[in-house]
C-alpha cells in the first residue's frame, strides 16, 4: 500500500469527528473515498495532512507521518487540491502556479500541466480570480502537478461544475493517475465510475465499507444504503452539485 490509514481520529472543539477511519490507497490509480455529506471525508483528508488534531496512525510508503507537521508531511511527496481550491484571487494563474512548486520535488512540470491544461498557459496572465470555476479547479489540479509527488489528494474537484467541464475535469484526473495514485473525494459517481478502482465509504466518522468500486456502484442495495442514493440508473447519474459551474 502506497497510504495506509488506521484508526484515525479527529478530535475538534471537544468533538469526536472522525472516530476510527481505516483507509489504503493503492500504489497505481485512483482510490475513491465516499460518503454521506458530513460523514467525514474532509476531515479525513485534513488529517492525513495534519490540517487538524489527530491521533491514530497514517502510514506513507511504510513511514509513519502521524506525528509530522502539514509541511513534512506534504514535504514527503503529498500533492493537495483542496475542496475550496486555495486559489489567490488577486494573484496571476502563473503566480498560482510558481507558489506551489515546492523545493526538493524535483523540476516542476510545466510541460506536463501545460498539456493537461493548454488554458492555463493562454491563461497564464489572466488574474485567477476572474477565471471560471472549472479553470480556477483546473489550477488546484495543476498545481498538484507541478511537484513530484507520489500521492495527489483531490477533494470534491468536480464539485459546482457544468457537466462538460466534469467531463474535462474527469479526463484530466484520469491521466494524471496514470502517472501518480489518487485519493479522490467524490459525490458524483458518475465520475467515481469512470475513475476509481477501489472505494472507501465513509459513515460518521467512520469507515463503513471498503472494496472495489465496480462492485459497490453496481449494487444498488449497498450504493442507496451506503451513499443513499437511489436504486438502479440514479447509481449511474451525476449527483445534484454537478449542474452549474460555479
Ligand atoms: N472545524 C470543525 N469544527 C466543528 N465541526 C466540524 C469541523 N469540521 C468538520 N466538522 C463537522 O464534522 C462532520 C464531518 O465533516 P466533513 O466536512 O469532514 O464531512 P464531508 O464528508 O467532507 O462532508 P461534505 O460532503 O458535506 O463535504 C460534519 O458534521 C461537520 O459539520
Amino acid at each position: 500500500m502506497l497510504l495506509a490509514v488506521r484508526d484515525l481520529r479527529v478530535l475538534i472543539g471537544g468533538r469526536h469527528i472522525l472516530h476510527g477511519v481505516d483507509l489504503d490507497v493503492a500504489r497505481h490509480g485512483v482510490t475513491a473515498l465516499l460518503g454521506r455529506n458530513g460523514a467525514g471525508k474532509t476531515t479525513t483528508v485534513r488529517g492525513i495532512l495534519g490540517l487538524v488534531p489527530r491521533a491514530g496512525s497514517v502510514r506513507l510508503d511504510g513511514e509513519e507521518t502521524v506525528a509530522l507537521p502539514t509541511h513534512a508531511v506534504v514535504g514527503r511527496g503529498i500533492g493537495y487540491a483542496p475542496e475550496d481550491r486555495g486559489i489567490f484571487a488577486g494573484l496571476t494563474v502563473a503566480e498560482n502556479l510558481r507558489l506551489a512548486e515546492r523545493r526538493g520535488a524535483g523540476e516542476p512540470a510545466y510541460a506536463l500541466v501545460h498539456e493537461l491544461f493548454p488554458e492555463l498557459k493562454q491563461r497564464a496572465r489572466q488574474l485567477a480570480g476572474t477565471l471560471s470555476g472549472g479553470q480556477q479547479q483546473m489550477v488546484a489540479i495543476g498545481r498538484t502537478l507541478l511537484n513530484t509527488n507520489r500521492l495527489v489528494i483531490a477533494d470534491e474537484p468536480t464539485k459546482g461544475l457544468a457537466p462538460r467541464v466534469v467531463t474535462e475535469v474527469t479526463q484530466v484526473l484520469e491521466r494524471a493517475a496514470e502517472a501518480v495514485p489518487v485519493l479522490l473525494v467524490e459525490q458524483n459517481l458518475a465520475v467515481v465510475r469512470r475513475l476509481a478502482g477501489r472505494c472507501v465509504v465513509l459513515a460518521d466518522g467512520r469507515t463503513a465499507h471498503h472494496g472495489p468500486a465496480e462492485a459497490l456502484l453496481g449494487d444498488a442495495e449497498a450504493a442507496r444504503r451506503l451513499l443513499g442514493v437511489g436504486h438502479g440508473p440514479a447509481a449511474h447519474a451525476s449527483s445534484p452539485t454537478a449542474e452549474a459551474e460555479s
